[in-house]
C-alpha cells in the first residue's frame, strides 16, 4: 500500500530556555493513500501540532516528513505552498471565512489565486460540491446567515475543490450538535469511499469510531493504535466501545 505520509521521529518544541516546551517528542506515523485515520489524546498531547507538522504548515525541529514522496524539509516555500494547495485540504472546528463575501465566493476564493481565468469552471465545481453536501441553495448567503453545520459543509466544499489526496480535519465536528456532526461524518465517509485519505484530530470517540485506524498520542508520541474494519454503517456502538476501552487502557 502506497503511503501518502511518512512521519519519522518528529521533534517539535516551542519557546526557549526555561520556557522550552517539547511538544512532539519523536512522533512517528504513516498514513496510506485513501486511508481514514483519527488521532486521539489528551489536551496538550500534541495532536494539532502533529497535524501541522505533517501538512507542512509548521516547521519541525527534528525527524522527517515525507508527503506523497516529497521530503517537506527539503522543498522550498513556493513548492510547499503548491503541494498544500493542490494535494491537501483542511477543515477546522470553525471554518475561517470572510464576512461580506457570500458562501460560494468564500468556497472558491483560495482556488482563485492561480486560476483567475477559470472562475466559471471553479464555480461550477463548487456548485456541484455544494449540491452534494446539501447546501446548494445557500450560495448567495452571507456566512452570518447560515448554521454552524451549513458553514462546516461549505468548509468541506472549499477543502475538496482541488481534489486533494488527503483532508486534514482538526476537531471538524467539535462545534456541531450531534445530528450535524453525524451528517458531516457521513460526508467524510463518502469522500473517503471515493479514495481521498482523511486524518481527523478528535476528542470524540464516536468520530474516531467511524475511521479505520485510531492513533493515540501521549506526551508528543503515538503510544498505541487501534485498527477497525472500514465503517459500513453498522455496529457503531461496538466500534465506540472498542475506542473507549482503549482510551481507558491508556488512561486518556
Ligand atoms: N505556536 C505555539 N506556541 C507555543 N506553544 C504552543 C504553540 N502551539 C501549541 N503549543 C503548545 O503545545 C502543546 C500541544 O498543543 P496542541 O495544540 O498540539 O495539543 P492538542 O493535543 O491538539 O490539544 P487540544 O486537544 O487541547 O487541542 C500545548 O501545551 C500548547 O500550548
Amino acid at each position: 500500500m502506497k503511503k501518502i505520509i511518512i512521519g519519522e521521529h518528529i521533534v517539535k518544541s516551542f519557546g526557549e530556555g526555561d520556557e522550552n516546551l517539547n511538544v512532539l517528542d519523536g512522533a512517528s506515523i504513516d498514513i496510506n493513500e485513501g486511508e481514514f485515520v483519527a488521532i486521539m489524546g489528551p489536551s496538550g498531547s500534541g495532536k494539532s501540532t502533529l497535524m501541522f507538522a505533517l501538512s507542512g504548515m509548521d516547521n519541525i525541529d527534528g525527524g522527517k516528513v515525507i508527503f506523497d514522496g516529497n521530503d517537506l524539509s527539503s522543498v522550498g516555500e513556493v513548492e510547499l505552498s503548491d503541494i498544500r494547495r493542490t494535494k491537501m485540504g483542511f477543515v477546522f472546528q470553525q471554518p475561517t471565512m470572510l464576512k461580506n463575501l457570500n458562501i460560494l465566493d468564500n468556497i472558491i476564493l483560495p482556488s482563485m489565486r492561480d486560476n483567475r481565468k477559470n472562475v466559471a469552471k471553479i464555480s461550477e465545481k463548487a456548485r456541484e460540491l455544494m449540491q452534494r453536501v446539501g447546501i446548494a441553495e445557500l450560495e448567495m448567503r452571507d456566512i452570518t446567515q447560515v448554521s454552524g453545520g451549513q458553514l462546516q459543509r461549505a468548509g468541506i466544499c472549499r477543502a475538496l475543490l482541488n481534489n486533494p489526496k488527503i483532508i486534514f480535519g482538526d476537531e471538524p465536528t467539535g462545534a456541531l450538535n450531534t445530528k450535524s456532526a453525524q451528517e458531516i461524518m457521513d460526508i467524510f465517509s463518502e469522500i473517503n469511499a471515493e479514495g481521498t485519505a482523511l486524518m481527523l484530530v478528535t476528542h470524540d470517540a464516536k468520530v474516531a469510531a467511524r475511521t479505520e485506524r485510531i492513533m493515540f498520542m501521549l506526551d508528543g508520541k503515538i503510544v498505541s493504535e487501534l485498527k477497525l474494519p472500514k465503517f459500513d454503517g453498522t455496529n457503531i456502538d461496538g466500534r465506540v466501545g472498542k475506542v473507549t476501552e482503549r482510551m481507558w487502557e491508556i488512561g486518556i
